[in-house]
């Protein structure tokens, strides 16, 4: 869908993506997004710094990225090293390139309810895709029950709902009663980064369930050492009761790496004086 958009405007978009120190999780990450680039016909740079590099060293990358005209969308791997201020870099990325959408710029458009000049955090729009194609009908109305708060995940798309005119429920790890709000739920996203959290005798019965979570847990029956990668949802509990429900791994992971695609689209769309995309 995204490669008939980007053969139809007839341009190049170009995606820088920047590592700081070889975390190999975040290398694993990098790669996946460089590959799917390439596949679509970007041009996609990489840029690995080592981890002693300095914010200075980052920041003038940042702004040599803001300044290539080759370049419409710039990717920071998040997490930095500790000495680099990371609200410092997101907020040198031009905010036309932040494909990632962390600029306080994209997050203030995107809460005064501007989306279609914001650029929208990838995890969080590919989420209201799901929700969208899952639910088949407008959202208005309907019971939305987020739980986590992260700036990435849980906040932006709360706002993501509200502008849908769902009734939104934030819950965290001071709410109370969680499992009851859960019940009430005709959409659940599960954002909060803890192992098969939630329970199938949580959901809703025909809610639509998108999951967030990426836990790594040990998985002995593979090997010594080994691990599998589980979601924040108990996935065969939940998928009795769920009319739709993504799984950990192949749900939310590869739909955000598709909607980073799509915002490399859009800013390039945008650079070059066309309507982007509707997705
Ligand atoms: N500035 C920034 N932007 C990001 O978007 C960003 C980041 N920093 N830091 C790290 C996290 C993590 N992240 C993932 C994206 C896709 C998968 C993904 O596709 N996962 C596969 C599984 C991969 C596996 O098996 O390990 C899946 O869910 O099917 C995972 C993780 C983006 N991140």
């Amino acid at each position: 869908m995204i490669k008939q958009a980007v053969v139809a405007s007839g341009l190049k978009p170009g995606l820088a993506v920047v590592l700081v120190g070889e975390d190999p999780a975040s290398q694993v990450y990098v790669g996946a997004k460089g590959r799917k680039a390439e596949e679509l016909g970007f041009h996609s740079v990489q840029h690995t710094l080592s981890a002693a590099t300095s914010e200075a060293d980052v920041l003038a990358l940042v702004r040599a990225l803001n300044a290539d005209p080759a370049i419409h969308g710039i990717l920071v791997q998040l997490p930095l090293p500790g000495h680099i201020n990371a609200a410092a870099v997101l907020e040198t990325i031009d905010p036309a390139k932040d494909v990632d959408g962390f600029h306080p710029i994209n997050v203030g458009r995107l809460a005064i309810g501007e989306p279609e000049r914001a650029l929208i955090s990838c995890t969080p729009a590919g989420c209201l895709l799901l929700i969208k194609r899952a639910v088949g009908r407008p959202l208005a109305g309907l019971d939305a029950l987020v739980i986590g708060r992260s700036n990435i995940v849980g906040k932006p798309m709360a706002q993501l709902l509200l502008q849908e005119s769902c009734t939104v429920t934030i819950a965290h790890s001071k709410s109370r009663d969680l499992a009851a709000l859960a019940r009430r739920a005709d959409i659940l996203v599960a954002a909060v980064g803890r192992p098969e959290m939630v329970r199938g005798d949580w959901v809703k019965e025909g809610a639509v369930v998108i999951d967030v979570g990426m836990n790594r847990i040990p998985a002995p029956e593979r090997g010594a050492g080994k691990t599998r990668l589980v979601g924040d949802v108990a996935y065969t509990e939940a998928s009795l009761r769920a009319s739709a429900i993504t799984p950990v791994p192949g749900g939310v992971g590869p739909m955000t790496i598709a909607m980073l695609m799509a915002n490399t689209l859009t800013a390039a769309c945008r650079a070059a004086g066309i309507q982007p995309p509707h997705f």
